[in-house]
């Protein structure tokens, strides 16, 4: 099978995985790998985390060295792509010059949702995406600092945790009635409520931020829908992505809410694929079609791609699971929680190592786990293997979870 030189746009965890898994998998043509950050490609999940909290340098990021793309014969090309020829299979890049492909790859990932109110392009109103924002808000945050982080999201939330341990002063403006009320049960909201209160963090529920007050310069507070005031230093807004999707619309390939793509995760162009946080897929495991934000889904994408370009096609059936760290506190989540119409509590809240076992339809679909990772682990293997336990099973701590993998 010849595929030609692969070009993959965007060098996050996805167009990462994918550059290296072509080269496990024996892949020999060129391989060109688009970076329009700045740095080596690097790890996400630390810069809300142990990289906003430390000191160690932008090195400690990166996925690997220099060197590893000159040996792997990767070419990694500084530059964003404009557009997309396909017809002649060219991606045109700003600076004007084109990269032929055989196979192109969006892995575009996904963008800060922008907050649209007065004062919301000062200085001291940041974001936390890339490693230059992280960066630049590590040296930022200081002890007796204020801070209004809108959004309690998992940005929100681990960015506030760590500011808080920093000993910044810190309010949490959240337009839902719990936090993280997208992606958890109601039941691990209210324990991380509860815990990042008890850390001194103030959380306001329902409410939204209508203006930021500045001395002209510089923040100095919030104006809250419910008609308070906040006094503030710096205000972090975590309130969402959006897909990058322009330049697959701009080349005709259908978009919705993510590039649209098959269970081979292929586009309406035989010879474009999409990958991780930009790619709307259909999923034979759940049925209907996902957009996941995830570190798991954009490797295992980018996996499952890799196979295919060179000859081992299956259709994605990766398993979703993710992770969040919040003081000390590590939340882990399997399956897909949406639609449940069941929760099962298993271990002990009061010690803060506890479970929620989901269940639709008396089928269990994900487990949220709190400081238990044996729980975690046994959901990513029985959950990947369809199988199921009884909710009375699950309550049960006596049960031995590995009974029930076979
Ligand atoms: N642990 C992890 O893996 C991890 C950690 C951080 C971020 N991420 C990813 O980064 C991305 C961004 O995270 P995020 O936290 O911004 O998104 P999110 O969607 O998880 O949370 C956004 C929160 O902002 C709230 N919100 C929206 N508009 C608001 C408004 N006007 N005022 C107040 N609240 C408002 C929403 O209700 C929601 O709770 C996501 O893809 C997320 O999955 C992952």
């Amino acid at each position: 099978m010849t595929v030609g030189p692969v070009v993959i746009i965007g060098a996050g965890h996805a167009g990462f995985q994918l550059a290296m898994s072509l080269r496990q998998h024996g892949f020999s043509e060129r391989i060109a790998l688009l970076n329009d950050e700045g740095h080596l490609p690097y790890q996400r999940p630390p810069l809300s985390k142990a990289y906003l909290k430390g000191t160690s340098g932008p090195d400690s990021l990166m996925f690997r060295p220099e060197k590893f793309y000159s040996d792997q014969k990767i070419d990694l090309i500084a530059g964003r792509a404009v557009s997309i020829d396909r017809a002649a299979r060219k991606v045109l890049l700003a600076s004007g010059a084109f990269l032929d492909y055989g196979h192109l790859v969006l892995a575009t990932g996904a963008r800060n949702r922008l907050l649209d109110i007065p004062n919301a392009n000062l200085d001291s109103v940041r974001y936390l995406r890339t490693l230059d924002e992280s960066q630049s808000l590590r040296d930022y945050i200081a002890p007796g600092q204020r801070v209004i982080v809108i959004g309690a999201g998992f940005i929100g939330l681990e960015f506030a945790a760590t500011a808080r341990a920093k000993g910044a002063e810190v309010d949490v403006i959240e337009l839902a009635p719990r936090v993280m009320a997208r992606a958890v049960t109601a039941e691990i909201s209210e324990y991380f409520q509860s815990r990042h209160a008890a850390a001194g963090i103030r959380i306001h529920l329902g409410v939204q931020v209508t203006s930021i007050e500045s001395d002209g310069s510089n923040v100095t507070g919030a104006s809250l829908s419910d008609g308070r005031h906040i006094k503030a230093d710096l205000i972090v807004v975590g309130v969402g992505v959006l897909p990058n999707v322009e330049l697959a619309a701009e080349a005709g390939l259908p978009v919705a809410a993510g590039i649209v793509v098959d269970e081979h995760l292929l586009t309406a162009d035989p010879n474009i694929s999409a990958v991780g946080d930009c790619a709307l897929y259909a999923s034979p495991r759940f049925g209907g079609s996902l957009r996941l934000e995830s570190v798991q889904n954009a490797t295992d994408h980018a996996r499952c791609v890799a196979a295919r370009l060179t000859g081992d096609a299956k259709p994605y059936d990766g398993l979703p699971w993710f992770w969040s760290d919040q003081g000390p506190d590590k939340l882990q989540m399997v399956g897909l929680t949406t639609g449940y119409d069941r929760v099962v509590m298993r271990g002990d809240r009061a010690q803060g190592a506890f479970s929620a076992f989901c269940y639709k339809s008396g089928q269990l679909v994900g487990i949220e786990s709190v400081n238990r990772a044996g729980d975690h682990m046994f959901g990513r293997r029985l959950l990947a293997a369809n199988g199921s336990i009884t909710p009375e099973q699950a309550a049960d701590t006596g049960f031995d979870l590995k009974s029930a993998l076979t």
